[in-house]
């Protein structure tokens, strides 16, 4: 039996029509060029038709179940939570542009999912991505690390903030410090990016950064930022070593934790814990 069959036959047992694999997107392809789609099954939507396929039939039926997108996002390999959070913003992006913003009138998704397009006006509307940027400070000895209360308890990142309109990354990284933290950016630069889908589709571009000598003093901005501090390598090194939550708990030895190993915060952590990209300054 192929694999549409397969499909038709599993959505048809769950008394649903097999016109929903129109929806689906690509997102990718295997090593040998076989073509990878995802499918909204609606499951979380109340209002729509598809809310009546059961989560519990259908775990039954594929053995296997459903699990936050954050926890499986964590718990994959890197590829296929690559894969995952692809097809969740895509399908996300799908379902918030059904209409045309000039015309009021449906849009109709391509075949791959790439593109919707207005059949009243021929405007073609393409995922949009939001360029953040990430960024580790430090002072040459120490690095800033910070929280805010949306994040899980105990948690420290790297400084973050999305691009406004008509901003260089540069700007960006100078004007997120100096909001955050009140410190001005010395040097900078660029060390990756990953695609990351939350709140929306982001592209994180992650930066390393030092400040002036001597001008380490922190203003917090108390409204964007639940709390900020400096920290020495050795107490980030020993966190990174067991860097799980309840590991901590357990020893009650370490304050904080950091963002586990697929963010691109928890990369370039460490990197400046293993590779000091900048020699120390003078105080
Ligand atoms: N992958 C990682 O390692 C990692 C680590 C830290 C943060 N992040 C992500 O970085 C993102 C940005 O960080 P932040 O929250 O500090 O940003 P931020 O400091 O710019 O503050 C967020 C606020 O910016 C505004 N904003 C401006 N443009 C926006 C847009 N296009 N979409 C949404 N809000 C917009 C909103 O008012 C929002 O509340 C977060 O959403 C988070 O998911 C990822
Ligand atoms: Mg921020």
């Amino acid at each position: 039996m192929s694999l549409r069959h397969e499909l038709e036959r599993l959505l048809s047992k769950f008394g649903q029509d097999s016109q929903i694999l129109e929806d689906s997107v690509l997102i990718g392809c295997s090593e040998e060029q076989e073509a990878w789609f995802a499918l909204d099954l609606g499951l979380n939507s109340s209002s729509s038709i598809n809310a009546s396929l059961q989560k519990a039939e259908i775990e039954t039926a594929l053995q296997g179940s459903f699990i936050k997108l954050t926890k499986a996002l964590f718990e994959l390999n890197v590829k296929d939570a690559s894969l995952l959070s692809t097809a969740q913003a895509l399908l996300r992006w799908h379902d918030a542009h059904q209409f045309c913003s000039r015309s009021g009138q449906p849009t109709k998704k391509n075949v791959s999912g790439s593109k919707r397009v207005c059949p009243s006006n021929n405007i073609i509307y393409y995922p949009q991505v939001a360029p953040v940027v990430i960024t580790l400070v430090s002072d040459g000895t120490r690095c800033l690390l910070v929280r805010q209360s949306s994040f899980p308890k105990g948690m420290y990142s790297a400084l973050a903030g999305f691009c406004d309109i008509g901003e260089s990354l540069e700007e960006t990284v100078r004007r997120e410090i100096a909001e955050e933290v009140g410190l001005e950016v010395d040097r900078l630069h660029y060390s990756a990016s990953q695609h990351w889908p939350f709140p929306n589709s982001t592209l994180m571009i992650a930066c390393h950064a030092t400040v002036k000598p001597g001008q380490t003093e922190l203003q917090v901005n108390l409204r964007e930022l639940e709390a900020a501090a400096w920290f020495s390598r050795d107490e980030v090194a020993t966190v990174l070593r067991r860097n799980n939550p309840s590991n901590q708990q357990q020893s009650g030895a370490v304050p904080f934790w950091l963002p586990p190993k697929l963010a691109i915060a928890h990369q370039l952590i460490k990197e400046w814990v293993e590779k000091p990209t900048c020699s120390p300054l003078p105080a």
